[in-house]
């Protein structure tokens, strides 16, 4: 064969190999190979001969090796070159295998392949290119159909002080497009746990919808797989620092998926106020990602997001501003443009009290970017409401305020006239003189 290197000299001479490819990727064709002692059949890898090539697979044979676990693809054999390696020949990958969406399989393919990357995250390897191709079947033991592998590891990324030369520049895209991560194209260089867990939730997204992923465009299962939808949105989310960030809070929220399939969304919501009231572990962080999975649904924002007691609000911002000001503003929104349905009109104190606590508490943490984003949302729905006790607890806290916090707000106020009408009361007294000027005159 042209280009054929030393060592894969070597691999026939220890294998036969068939006459046809399993397949070839960007770096390697794969063989169906039989070692003539043993007589035991695999699939024999083997990288072209070009240097990249030859560096992957050394990175891919030295890593996977490291990384024993059921679901991780095994090296069976390899050349001391490292060129070659061997490993069990797979039924198929995912993308083929796939009959349908079957959740009870989805569930232990997630959480076996979770359990797999957590192994690889647990020693800094981050596998970077997670994918139903990459996602293959063995055939199953103990009774099961398949065993599910995570193979080709050559994108893995290495610690810090182990990484090389190879791969990965700045700017340079890596992954499966529609699959990889958003922040891959910024950095591939400083992924985290959390590119792989972008990358199982788009597979999931994928496998429940039938439909493949397009990069950078929402994906989330609906109708039947409703119930799927909060841990799909939670494992994809654009921004990484919104994103579930583990495979062990990935396999933990696969869990909760199936525990909680039956329950309706509100029920739900019902439930897990009741939870944050008690003091429930964990009912907090479930309310949270049940309404930024249900963005549509203003009853939830109504009647239950708006229903978190003033102190867990405050918590909630202090550690996680960016969500906080996100659905707030979302919630503040439906007060304007959702159906306030048969609902008392004296309970939207409730809901504008609630923004004015998240406000209040993005401004005191200083997280004032935030508070900015949120500021124009909360105006017009105090607006839209024209609740004058709201009206004037809110012109209290604003005259307290003091730089530099006023400024903040003070440009998002001036924005609007009718914004500026509706609170402006000449003779008002405020520390900040930026925001009487605009608020106090006459
Ligand atoms: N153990 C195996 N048994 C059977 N087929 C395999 C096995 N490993 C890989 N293949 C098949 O060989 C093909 C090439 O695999 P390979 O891992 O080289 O590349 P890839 O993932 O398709 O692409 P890239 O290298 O660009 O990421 C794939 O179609 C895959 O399904």
């Amino acid at each position: 064969m042209a280009g054929a290197s030393d060592s894969s000299i070597k691999a026939q001479e220890r294998y036969r190999l068939g006459a046809r490819t399993l397949g070839h990727g960007s770096y390697a064709q794969v063989f169906p190979a039989v070692h003539k002692k043993t007589g035991e059949e695999v699939a024999l890898k083997r990288a072209y001969n070009r240097q990249d090539a030859q560096d992957r697979i050394k990175r891919e044979i030295q890593d996977q090796k490291r990384l024993a676990h059921p679901n991780i693809m095994p090296i069976l054999d390899h050349d001391p070159g490292f060129t070659w390696y061997t490993m069990p020949r797979a039924v198929g990958n995912l993308k083929d295998l796939r009959q349908g969406p079957d959740e009870e399989e989805l569930a232990s393919i997630l959480l076996a392949i979770g359990e797999a990357l957590d192994v690889a995250h647990q020693l800094g390897l981050v596998h970077r290119d997670i994918s139903p191709q990459n996602i293959l079947a063995l055939s199953g033991d103990s009774g099961a159909r398949y065993r599910w592998v995570v193979a080709d590891w050559g994108m893995v990324r290495r610690p810090p002080e182990e990484a090389s030369r190879i791969l990965t520049r700045t700017g340079q895209g890596m992954g499966t497009p529609g699959y990889d991560a958003p922040e891959l194209s910024v950095d591939p260089r400083k992924a985290t746990p959390a590119a792989d867990v972008y990358s199982l939730g788009r597979v999931a997204a994928w496998y429940l919808t039938g439909t493949s992923p397009a990069s950078g465009v929402r994906l989330l299962p609906d109708g039947e797989f409703l119930h799927w939808r909060l841990f799909v949105n939670a494992c994809t989310r654009q921004e990484t620092s919104l994103r579930t960030q583990t495979m062990s809070e990935l396999r933990d929220m696969v869990q909760v998926v199936l525990n909680d399939r039956d329950e309706p969304v509100l029920t739900k919501a019902r439930r897990l106020v009741e939870g944050i009231t008690l003091g429930q572990e964990g009912s907090l962080e479930a309310l949270v990602r049940l309404v930024d999975a249900h963005q549509d649904d203003a009853s939830l924002y109504f009647d239950y997001f708006a229903q978190i007691p003033t102190g867990h609000t405050r918590a909630w911002c202090h550690s996680d501003p960016e969500r906080a000001a996100l659905l707030a503003g979302v919630l503040a929104k439906h007060l304007v443009a959702g159906s306030w349905d048969d609902r008392d009109r004296e309970y939207v104190s409730t809901p504008l009290a609630f923004l004015l606590t998240v406000l209040q508490a993005l401004v005191g943490n200083n997280n004032l970017g935030h508070a900015q984003d949120l500021a124009p949302d909360f105006f017009a729905a105090e607006l839209h409401w024209q609740d004058q006790d709201q009206r004037r607890r809110t012109l209290e806290w604003l005259g307290d305020l003091q730089a530099p916090f006023d400024r903040a707000l003070a440009p998002v106020l001036g924005a609007r006239q009718d914004v500026v009408e509706y609170y402006r009361e000449p003779g008002w007294r405020a520390r900040s003189v930026v925001l009487a000027t605009i608020l106090g005159a006459s």
